[in-house]
């Protein structure tokens, strides 16, 4: 199996011990699983190494023989800006730590310290080069606006703009190990961007997906982070949770707005510290999965509301994809119709039957609270039904009037006919709603009269009343 690196880039280590750097490598592997380490005992060599490109990070010890910790943190920066350096020094003299901040470091810690802060550093500088990288990588993507792995989004039809930029930023985040949050509607698509990201990311295990919505504290617990035998009545067998079963692949997280609160306790400490214990075990265990998560619900107002930690909420945040609902987004409905057409005929064993041209317009008109799940499933209701050559639009006007009549008028507030100094009379009220169903029919009059609930005759005979 592929053994997947973290951090992406070198870290170099940079001491004359080679005890100290021996044991702070493997202290860095067992805590925070960074396995991409590069060690140098010999200062002269350090900036030929970095020379060579690969290394991030540069970890450095002050006293050394040859070239002094301090002459080389200001070659580093002075030759390689973009790489951070931490100075790891037998000394706790303030003085020093101030001179090595001014000179560019961007942390200095103590030998001596616990190991807590000495991982603590390391990862936080980890984070924040992985950060800057990908907000170069994304300002190259937004400005090129070319894909460079089309093939990763097959599966999404679209010609949305906003879609498109969206593919472009998830290009460039999909490396990352930071925590991804997917928000939008249900049936808008959340999942097929997870699975865009996970193909993307290159992590070598596989997808795992789990609905938390509904789970319990414990049964969520048990779920991500499995089990010892004998941690519960009837946990006869050891089991492996979720994050194991993802291994270097990605776990996704779907329906994360309706995590209680304890289990947000339970995924905060997960994604601050990595680790976790399997339920009944005293041993921790490293996930080396990446996190995706989504969400139909508005994050953000159950932060507000007090029901989402806000810790939590921003830590999920470090990257974040919204996707437009359906009806913003009319232009892919005409897309979406063809697909799901051709892909229904195929399951169905029937030959793709031609849509009504009037039917995109008509679906256009209607605000798909279920997004493209829904219009799939009207697709292949309609094609299960077909019998013609001309696809009938009657399963699709069924099914809109049906919801449409289930659906509240969406009047908010108040009645809007209570701004109106002067009540409109009856003929004047209709005829500004005619006029609005024509507008939103692009004129087409069989449509405005479907969404006025009028037969097309009706709404004819009004126009020429109005008009006379
Ligand atoms: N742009 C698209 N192109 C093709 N199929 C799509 C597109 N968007 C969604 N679908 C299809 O619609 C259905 C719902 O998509 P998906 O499960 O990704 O939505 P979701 O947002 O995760 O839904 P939920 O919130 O209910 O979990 C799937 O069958 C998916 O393949």
């Amino acid at each position: 199996m592929k053994k997947t690196l973290f951090p992406a880039f070198s870290i170099l280590l940079v001491d004359d011990e080679p005890a100290w750097l021996k044991s702070f490598s493997l202290t860095l592997k067992s805590c925070a699983g960074i396995n991409n380490i590069v060690t140098c005992q010999e200062s002269r060599e350090v900036m030929g190494l970095l020379d060579q490109g690969g290394i991030g990070l540069v970890l450095l010890d002050l006293t050394m023989p040859q070239l002094a910790g301090e002459t080389l943190l200001q070659q580093i920066g002075e030759r390689h800006p973009g790489i951070m350096t931490i100075i790891v020094s037998g000394m706790n003299q303030l003085e020093t730590a101030v001179r090595c901040m001014k000179l560019g470091a961007f942390d200095y810690i103590v030998k001596t310290d616990e190991e807590d802060r000495l991982v603590g550093g390391v990862l936080r500088a980890i984070r924040i080069l992985e950060l800057q990288q990908e907000f170069r990588t994304m300002s190259d993507r937004m400005l090129s606006r070319q894909l460079q792995h089309p093939e990763a989004f097959t599966d999404i039809v679209t010609g949305d703009p906003r879609m498109q930029d969206l593919f472009n930023y998830v290009e460039a985040v999909s490396p990352s190990h930071q925590p991804l949050l997917i928000t939008g509607e249900s049936g808008v698509g959340k999942e097929l961007i997870a699975r865009a990201v996970h193909t993307l990311s290159g992590c070598s295990g596989p997808l795992v997906a789990v609905n938390v919505a509904g789970l319990d504290d414990t049964v969520f617990a048990d779920t991500l982070f499995g089990h010892v035998r004998g941690a519960y009545t009837g946990a006869d067998q050891a089991r492996p949770g979720m994050i194991e079963q993802a291994g270097n692949g990605t776990l996704f997280l779907d329906e994360i707005g309706d995590l209680s609160i304890a289990s947000q306790v339970k995924l905060l400490r997960l994604l601050q510290e990595g680790e976790y214990f399997p339920l009944g075990g005293d041993r921790p265990k490293r996930m080396n999965a990446r996190i995706v998560v989504a969400t139909h619900r508005d994050l953000a107002a159950r932060e507000a509301a007090g029901e989402f930690r806000r810790d939590l909420y921003y830590r999920l945040c470090t990257h974040k994809i919204h996707i437009p609902p359906l009806r913003d987004r009319v232009g892919d409905i005409p897309l979406l119709l063809e697909y799901f057409l051709a892909e229904a005929a195929k399951t169905l064993g029937k030959k793709k039957p031609t849509p009504p041209k009037e039917l995109a317009q008509i679906l256009a008109t209607y605000s798909f609270p279920g997004n493209v799940r829904e219009l799939r499933g009207m697709v292949y209701n309609a094609v299960s039904l077909h019998k013609e050559r001309i696809l009938s639009m009657d399963s699709f006007l069924k099914a809109i009037g049906q919801s449409r009549s289930d659906e509240p008028l969406p009047v908010q507030g108040q009645n809007p006919f209570a701004v109106f100094e002067r009540l409109p009379t009856f003929a004047e009220a209709a005829e500004l709603l005619v006029e609005e169903a024509i507008s939103r029919a692009n004129g087409v009059q069989a449509i405005a009269a479907r969404l006025l609930g009028i037969s097309p005759p009706a709404l004819n005979k009004r126009l020429k009343m109005s008009r006379k």
